[in-house]
């Protein structure tokens, strides 16, 4: 048996299609679309390239879009001078800065300066303890992990009650889709474990999943024979393992052994095309109800 392979690509296109929608009636209504920023520190070609993905996404949509690139040496006080401005920018409902951010500024004290109103990536302290409130508190939940939860619930995988494993316990993956996934409600309701690098036994772990949820980092950190057979495996890595000859472009690969995974495996998503899009797709969606929050 093969694994359904649960595409990215395709539900992103579903979700552009009703923000589209949405985006139609707003400018009908109010006279403008959504406006977000994304403010580019330096030029990591990573950054470059989800940036321009963002960018082209967005306008996409027909929201209002600003690049907003400085140089690597850019002063902390500037940058927050900046957030700042857009802070108070009434035609800006989304403000994104592309992380990682250089070492000499502090990227908590940039995160903490975003108006957590207009914070549609989810950062904000404030946004994060209204994810941990869950429910109708939750403005807006952080994209990659929001991704992984449409990715799940659109599959047809059965949440509740069901045993989820997290592979990794990062501020912007790993502990948001934990809480996420144990709260109260639909596409929820799971029964949770976070595991790591230093966790005693992560094959056997693994291995009790329904849903394992791998944002490690490490590509091809899980084996085949740690799946549970039948499970629903979500790959949240986005490993550049090299560089393709012909095209230029860098190969990418997840955390999962994708090609005897999916041998095991009832859902699997791939990477490229799997949480990837999603994540782009969440962030716009973000970015659509903070402009009908503060057009209406
Ligand atoms: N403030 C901030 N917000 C972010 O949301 C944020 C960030 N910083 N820093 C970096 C990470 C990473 N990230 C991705 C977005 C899209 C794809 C994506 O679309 N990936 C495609 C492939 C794209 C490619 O070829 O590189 C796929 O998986 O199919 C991946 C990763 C957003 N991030």
């Amino acid at each position: 048996m093969t694994a359904e392979l649960i595409s990215g690509t395709q539900i992103r296109k579903e979700i552009l299609a009703e923000l589209a929608e949405e985006v139609r009636k707003m400018k009908a209504k109010h006279g403008r679309g959504p406006g977000l920023v994304t403010i580019l520190v330096g030029e990591n070609p990573a950054s470059i390239s989800y940036v321009t993905l963002k960018i082209k996404t967005a306008e996409e949509l027909g929201f209002h879009e600003v690049q907003d690139s400085q140089p690597v040496d850019i002063s902390e006080a500037d940058l927050l001078a900046l957030i700042d401005k857009y802070n108070n920018d009434p035609t800006i409902d989304g403000i994104l800065v592309q992380l990682p951010i250089p070492k000499h500024i502090d990227e908590k004290k940039v995160l903490n300066a975003i108006d957590p109103d207009k914070d549609v990536d989810g950062f904000h302290p404030v946004n994060v303890g209204r994810l941990m409130i869950g429910g109708s508190e939750v403005k807006y939940p952080p994209c990659t992990p929001a991704g992984i939860q449409e990715l799940i619930v659109r599959s047809g995988t059965e949440t509740s009650g069901a045993e989820v494993v997290v592979v990794g316990r990062s501020n912007i993956v790993g502990k948001p889709i934990a809480m996420m996934m144990a709260q109260k409600g639909p596409g929820a309701n799971s029964t949770v474990t976070i595991v790591h690098t230093r966790t005693k036994d992560l094959a056997a772990h693994c291995k009790r999943a329904d849903i394992l949820i791998v944002a490690a980092g490490v590509p091809d950190l899980v084996k085949p024979e740690w799946i549970k057979p039948g499970a629903t495996v979500i790959d949240v890595g986005v490993n550049r393992v090299g560089v393709n000859e012909t095209t230029g472009k860098a190969i990418l690969k997840g955390d999962v052994d994708f090609e005897e995974a999916k041998k095991i495996a009832g859902k699997i998503t791939p990477v490229p095309g799997g949480v990837g899009p999603m994540t782009i797709a969440m962030l716009m969606k973000n970015t659509v109800k903070s402009a009908w929050l503060r057009l209406e």
